[in-house]
């Protein structure tokens, strides 16, 4: 089997919903391989904290309570969620698991229930990272892989308009030239991989250092890179500086933006200045930065204003995973 699913981008493409049918219900979920968790609201939250999100119904014939089973998870920014677990028919697309674990939500952090666009997450890292207790649960990808044409799925995320992510299937109208593809260290439950060298601008500014060890995360708008490489892209920025209160480096909203090429498996993709420009601050006709520095995070990571500037594929076809990176 195969599936396709549109990726709908939030405000400011700060994340990409996508319709998932759960049992007889259809939930709109943020898609994020920095994560191994699928986990919805549901009717056994409070209604203090549900702003029109979709509530994925526990009582409903195809849900099967885990008896016993918990779950509760934080990320990065300090959201969470936390709840109990069911079992029920999962279909991203086409692609469907017949008897997927569903973590029902009793309690979401203040974040999620502002987040009126998403009803939970859909975790696409690697289950290793599952917050399920007493027995970790499987991903969506990992419950339907060996059924799935081919064992990858793949991210082609787009600016201010819709994407899409495939499972079991390369879509070849989505990429220009070859495909790029890099070993992936999963010992930490990421996509984890290892980037070269970078460039500021096309006028061959060329850099010294280079990036290192990194994970590609649908589930992070922003591009995170070690501090060299940073203050090495924002030397370019007239007017740039960093802003303690705006918590990263701003700009002008009129500046010009460079280019940043990036080297993958020996290969240089191209992030087009204009991804950099994310969302005005609100103060000064500033605008916040699509790059920032990696301190504080402890991973250097392949965000969002990375991805929509490649084809990204996921694949586990070759026994250990690899990542595929094709321009656009
Ligand atoms: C390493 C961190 C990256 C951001 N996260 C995520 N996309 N769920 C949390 C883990
Ligand atoms: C990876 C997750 C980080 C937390 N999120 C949020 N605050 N809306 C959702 C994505």
């Amino acid at each position: 089997q195969t599936g396709t699913v549109a990726a709908n981008p939030e405000q400011y493409d700060q994340a990409y919903i996508c319709p998932v049918t759960i049992g007889s219900q259809t939930l709109h979920l943020d898609f994020d391989t920095g994560s191994s968790d699928l986990w919805v609201f549901s009717n056994l939250m409070p209604s203090s904290e549900v702003d029109g999100q979709t509530e994925f119904n526990t009582n409903s014939a195809g849900a099967t309570k885990k008896d016993g089973y918990t779950w509760s998870i934080s990320y990065g920014d300090g959201s969470g969620a936390s709840g109990v677990v069911y079992a029920d028919t999962v279909n991203v697309g086409g692609a469907t698991a017949t008897s997927q674990a569903v973590e029902a939500a009793t309690s979401v952090s203040s974040e999620f229930t502002s987040d009126t666009g998403s009803d939970g997450l859909l975790g696409l890292a690697f289950s290793s990272i599952n917050q399920v207790k007493p027995t970790p649960q499987t991903t969506f990808f990992d419950t339907v892989k060996s059924s799935l044409e081919a064992e990858l799925f793949t991210a082609d995320l787009q600016s201010n308009g819709p994407g899409s992510y495939t499972f079991g299937y390369i879509d070849s109208s989505k990429y220009t030239g070859s495909i790029t593809y890099t070993a992936v260290d999963n010992s930490q439950g990421f996509w984890g991989f290892t980037a070269g060298g970078y460039t500021v601008g096309g006028g061959g500014s060329n850099s010294t250092g280079t990036i290192g060890s990194a994970i590609a995360d649908t589930g992070t708008s922003l591009m995170y890179l070690p501090t060299a490489a940073v203050q090495s892209y924002y030397s370019q920025v007239s007017g740039s500086s960093y802003s303690s209160s705006q918590g990263g480096y701003i700009f002008p909203c009129s500046a010009s933006l460079p280019s940043l090429t990036v080297s993958i498996g020996g290969h240089g993709f191209v992030v087009p200045g204009s991804n950099f420009n994310y969302s005005p601050t609100g103060s000064g006709n500033t605008c916040f930065g699509g790059l920032q520095e990696n301190t504080g995070i402890g991973f250097t990571i392949f965000g969002d204003v990375f991805l929509r500037a490649v084809y990204a594929i996921f694949d586990e076809t070759q026994g250990s995973p690899r990542i595929g990176f094709a321009a656009q």
